[in-house]
């Protein structure tokens, strides 16, 4: 029996099939449709068109899986016999075979581990400063590449931030176009000005107590501190973004379930920014990103709260719908709840993240608690507020803050950049990066590499922050200033340039109040080591970071504590 490639219309078929699917590649590469319509007539409509054009009537329709297998296949074959040839331009680079085919290695990996970040830094420690981690991406851990990708001159952002394109509007921390993103920034730089960061400090000094009186009903228990961590981002964010009362100190739990919700919408779409073309089939597939939704949803409903009441504050809110009137177009509602819900995933669980990591890191060392308590002391006395200029100021205190945003940034990876076609490519560095080239600067690697930060890249050692003729190892050997390197222009747990973290001020001034606070007032001791050994393993990243558990005791601070 005649099968359709033994007919002569067959033949026909499969090898216009093979030429047409040439002639879709150059679309694909070229012009990177990543809209449903584009991509569904490219991949099916063809195929679909050349079966019935070519098969008899009767035929049609059995031709059309062996014409979409010949096209698809000999699309794929071209698609990563480029990838993998001499030709392509980022063949010099090393990095492993599969992530050279497709970044759907990496999002395998983010999607099974979260660990991506330990994964790309153990890339770098093999492959050296520049690997290739995607068909069109290069991670450069090189230290005098953050500011020229980042920086004022740096590259716009890449399609790594792609899936963050709401449906209604996109956040400030997904807009690509740097024109776009100066429009959109306007109003946030407004929200942290000097007037408006006034006001935030006396949130920070409510929140702060409201902290200090929750841990102090609670003095001799076992308390987990990395909630009690997030318990303090929420309710600050709660009150600074929305005027909006979460009330997790006070009652001692998480009010509204945010900590979870967070968590599990961040992990189910965590792997999606490497396959940001794989968005509208998530969004096709039934509860695919159900928690997702859910955070949104609930990010609005605070926001749209917000607006029901009247122009209170100063809060973000205030700033976002330009309640002073300084936009010529208004911005809409839905636009500023899309920010309200990154304010609380940026701003809250960062900065929660930052201090959890500050008291692991100060229990599993204690013996640099003992002089930044010193330093505290000296500088306030127990019933002063918070002076957040002579917080700022503290030298040993953003030592060791540092020191925590070194070896543990929230944002652990992912900061991507894009070389745009037609400019022709990008000096980054020591290197040059053709266009059409996607760049990507890993916080957990560069802050870790050598050429950056040395002696002791991965130990915990605030003194290299400070400024110092000699220097004291952690095991007691003294080096001389000019044997220790700490290059602050790759310091960038807050990224930098024009799309600087939006809320740095404001969460160092959070930041350092509690710590300050805390010390000054309690020990605290881990009541199970195996947490501390674990805490580090647990770690993952999405996008920010998903922590563990930390179970300590909270005791009010005795006279023996180490000073
Ligand atoms: C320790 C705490 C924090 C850390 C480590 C942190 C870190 C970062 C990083 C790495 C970025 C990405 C920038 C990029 O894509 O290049 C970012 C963006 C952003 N952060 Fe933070 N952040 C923190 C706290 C906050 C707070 C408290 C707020 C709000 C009050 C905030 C608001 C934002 C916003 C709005 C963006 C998007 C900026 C833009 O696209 O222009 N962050 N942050």
């Amino acid at each position: 029996m005649a099968t359709y490639s033994t007919i002569p219309q067959g033949r026909t078929g499969l090898g216009l099939a093979a030429i047409l699917s040439f002639a879709a590649y150059f679309v694909f590469k070229r012009y990177e449709p990543s809209r449903p319509a584009p991509v569904c007539l490219l991949l099916i409509g063809i195929p679909v068109a050349i079966s019935l054009s070519t098969a008899r009537s009767s035929d049609a329709l059995a031709a059309v899986p062996a014409l979409c297998l010949v096209y698809w296949g000999s699309l794929a074959g071209l698609v990563l016999a480029y990838r993998i040839s001499p030709f392509h331009p980022l063949a010099r680079y090393p990095g492993p075979f599969l992530c050279k085919l497709s970044k759907g290695s990496l999002a395998y990996v983010t999607a099974r581990t979260g660990r991506t970040y330990l994964y790309l830094h153990q890339l770098h420690q093999i492959h050296g400063d520049v690997v290739r981690i995607g068909p069109n991406e290069l991670s450069i851990r090189h230290k005098d590449a953050c500011v020229s990708v980042l920086g004022q001159k740096g590259i716009p952002r890449g399609p790594y931030y792609d899936p963050r394109i709401q449906d209604v509007d996109v956040a400030l921390d997904g807009i690509r176009d740097p024109a776009v993103h100066a429009i959109r920034r306007r109003p946030w730089a407004r929200a942290m000005n000097s007037a408006s960061m006034k006001h935030y400090e006396d949130l920070i000094c409510t929140t702060v107590t409201d902290l200090v009186n929750g841990l102090t009903k609670r003095l001799d228990e076992p308390i987990d501190i990395a909630i009690w961590m997030s318990f303090y981002g929420f309710d600050f964010m709660g009150r600074m973004a929305f005027t909006y009362e979460y009330g997790m100190l006070k009652e001692g739990r998480d009010t509204h379930g945010l900590r979870k919700m967070i968590d599990d919408a961040l992990s189910e779409v965590r792997w999606i920014s490497h396959v940001p073309w794989s968005v509208p089939l998530l969004k096709l597939t039934p509860g695919a990103s159900k928690n997702w939704d859910t955070l949104k949803a609930a990010g609005a409903k605070v926001a749209l709260h917000r607006a029901s009441m009247a122009s209170i504050r100063p809060d973000l809110f205030h700033h976002l719908m330009d309640e002073e009137g300084h936009e010529a177009v208004k911005p809409n509602l839905e636009a500023v709840a899309v920010d309200g819900a990154l304010a609380i995933v940026a701003g809250a669980d960062t900065a929660a993240t930052t201090l959890a990591h500050f008291w692991y890191l100060m229990l599993r060392y204690p013996q640099y608690l003992g002089r930044l308590r010193g330093e505290i002391d000296a500088a306030f006395a127990l019933d002063d507020g918070p002076d957040f200029t002579k917080q700022a100021n503290l030298p040993y205190l953003n030592a060791c803050l540092n020191e925590t945003l070194r070896l543990l940034p929230p944002v652990l990876a992912g900061l991507q950049r894009r070389v745009e076609r037609g400019t022709g490519g990008k000096g980054v560095g020591p290197y040059f990066i053709p266009e059409d080239t996607q760049v990507t600067l890993v916080a957990y690697a560069i802050h870790r590499s050598s050429d950056a930060f040395s002696p002791l890249p991965e130990t915990f050692w605030p003194d290299r922050w400070l400024a110092q003729e000699n220097y004291t190892l952690p095991g007691g050997e003294t080096v001389p200033a000019g044997d220790v390197r700490t290059s602050r222009e790759a310091f960038m747990p807050f990224s930098m340039g024009p799309m600087v973290c939006a809320g740095k001020n404001v969460a160092l001034a959070e930041i350092r109040a509690v710590i300050c606070a805390m010390v000054q007032r309690f020990d605290v001791a881990v009541t199970d080591r195996v947490f501390l050994d674990k805490w580090e393993d647990e770690l993952q990243e999405c996008f920010v970071s998903k922590i563990g558990h930390l179970p300590v005791k909270v005791e009010s601070r005795s006279a023996s504590a180490p000073s």
